[in-house]
């Protein structure tokens, strides 16, 4: 895992968090939980390349084409880690209270040893990890601007969560970039 802080300049980062809020579609989507709807805690949207032909099994949407400020990134991060991702997962913690819960990012369309690029703009949060066999746990405050790099035997090693926090907090955007197969 390789965090870069200062992949965006920070004032950039700030004015590009505004943008993808307002460019995206966000969605709050449900979540069967127990045999009842819940809200899923923050926003949602899914963007991929060519946005007809990529299923992901996580999130049972349909993907929108990326956008040309999805595009710019994606072709940054290309050229940087060296690796073409196809699809984009945003998600908007809009306060404190949004949130993702344990999770590895291990499915199977997204290969073996994925790599995930995963950039943050806005409010810092906390991205907590927990290795799955020694219950080893670390925590790396994502600042706006920020890029993570997950590889290799990351997902399979590792779960990973944002969680709330009773500090109050504004919002946040996260953008995974990866490649479906
Ligand atoms: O918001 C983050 O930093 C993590 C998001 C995440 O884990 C995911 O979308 O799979
Ligand atoms: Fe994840």
């Amino acid at each position: 895992m390789q965090y870069y802080p200062n992949f965006i300049p920070y004032s950039e980062s700030l004015v590009l968090a505004r943008q993808l809020f307002t460019e995206l579609s966000w969605r709050e989507d449900q979540l069967l939980m127990f045999g009842k709807y819940v809200n899923v805690p923050r926003l949602q949207a899914w963007y991929a390349k060519d946005a007809q032909s990529y299923s992901y099994s996580k999130l049972a949407l349909a993907a929108l084409p990326l956008t040309p400020g999805l595009t710019k990134l994606n072709n940054q991060l290309r050229t940087f880690c060296q690796h073409g991702f196809n699809s984009v997962l945003a998600n908007c913690y809009r306060d404190h209270n949004d949130s993702v819960a344990w999770h590895s990012d291990d499915e199977p369309e997204l290969g073996p040893e994925p790599m995930i690029a995963s950039l943050s703009f806005g409010a810092e949060r906390v991205f907590h990890l927990k290795h799955k066999a020694t219950g080893e746990k670390c925590k790396i405050p994502l600042q706006s601007g920020s890029l993570l790099v997950m590889a290799g035997q990351t997902q399979h090693q590792w779960q990973h969560a944002i969680l709330k926090t009773k500090r109050q907090t504004a919002m946040r955007i996260n953008l995974t970039f990866r490649k479906i197969y």
